[in-house]
């Protein structure tokens, strides 16, 4: 089924939807359902900062270190969010970002939905595993995770219109979840428990 699409951002096509939140909540995974089950093109800002540094990020931290890789990040957030007119991903810590959060809070101005996947860390543990992909989480990935976590909940809230729990639901889930409270009506929407904003 389509999208009802929510208006576009004045300024250039913009993307249907961004999904933030931190390492394991299922953004990328999550984009890319969401992208099959309505046809839309998924774009995901870690994938192109890959790309455009030609290595791996794990490769990024220890060649370059986190600045160089946060400054790739921005610039592939604020590219993909003019750019791209599907769903989006941006790595967990795209958001702290003081000018990615500016973009972002035009982006909603204008329209634009950000939606918040939230999990907890029994859920998001076994998910992340301690592979070395994940260059913020080596050492203690449990302690690393909650104290990340932490510390970017209030961020994750502020910049997302929407928050959706991930807890024990699939990836096919979440985004159903995620593509009935974008087709219901703005009316119905309003007094959804996922479409509330955080803190709301
Ligand atoms: N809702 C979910 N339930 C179970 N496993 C999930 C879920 N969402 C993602 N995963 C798995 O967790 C891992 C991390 O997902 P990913 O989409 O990369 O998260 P993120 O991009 O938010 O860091 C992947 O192996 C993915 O298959
Ligand atoms: O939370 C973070 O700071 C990061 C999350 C990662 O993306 P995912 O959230 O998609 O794992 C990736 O951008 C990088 O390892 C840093
Ligand atoms: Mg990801």
């Amino acid at each position: 089924m389509p999208f009802v699409r929510a208006p576009h951002p004045p300024t250039g096509p913009g993307p249907l939807l961004v999904l933030v939140g931190p390492p394991g909540a299922g953004k990328s995974t999550v984009a890319s359902a969401l992208g099959v089950r309505c046809g839309l093109a998924v774009r995901d800002t870690d994938s192109d900062v890959e790309r455009r540094a030609g290595k791996p990020i794990s490769a990024i931290f220890v060649d370059d270190g986190e600045p160089a890789f946060r400054a790739l990040e921005r610039a592939a957030v604020a590219d993909a969010l003019a750019e791209h007119d599907g769903v989006l991903a941006l790595g967990g810590g795209a958001v702290l970002d003081a000018t990615t959060q500016e973009l972002l809070a035009g982006y909603r101005d204008a329209g634009g939905t950000v939606v918040f996947l939230d999990v907890s860390l029994a859920h998001a543990a076994p998910r992340v595993g301690f592979n070395q992909s994940r260059p913020l989480l080596l050492g203690n990935p449990r302690a690393q995770w909650q104290a990340l976590m932490d510390a970017r909940r209030p961020v994750y809230e502020a910049v997302a219109s929407m928050r959706v729990s991930t807890d024990g639901l699939r990836p096919a889930a979440v985004a159903e979840l995620i593509h009935d409270q974008l087709t219901v009506a703005p009316e119905q929407r309003a007094s959804s428990p996922t479409n509330r904003r955080p803190g709301e």
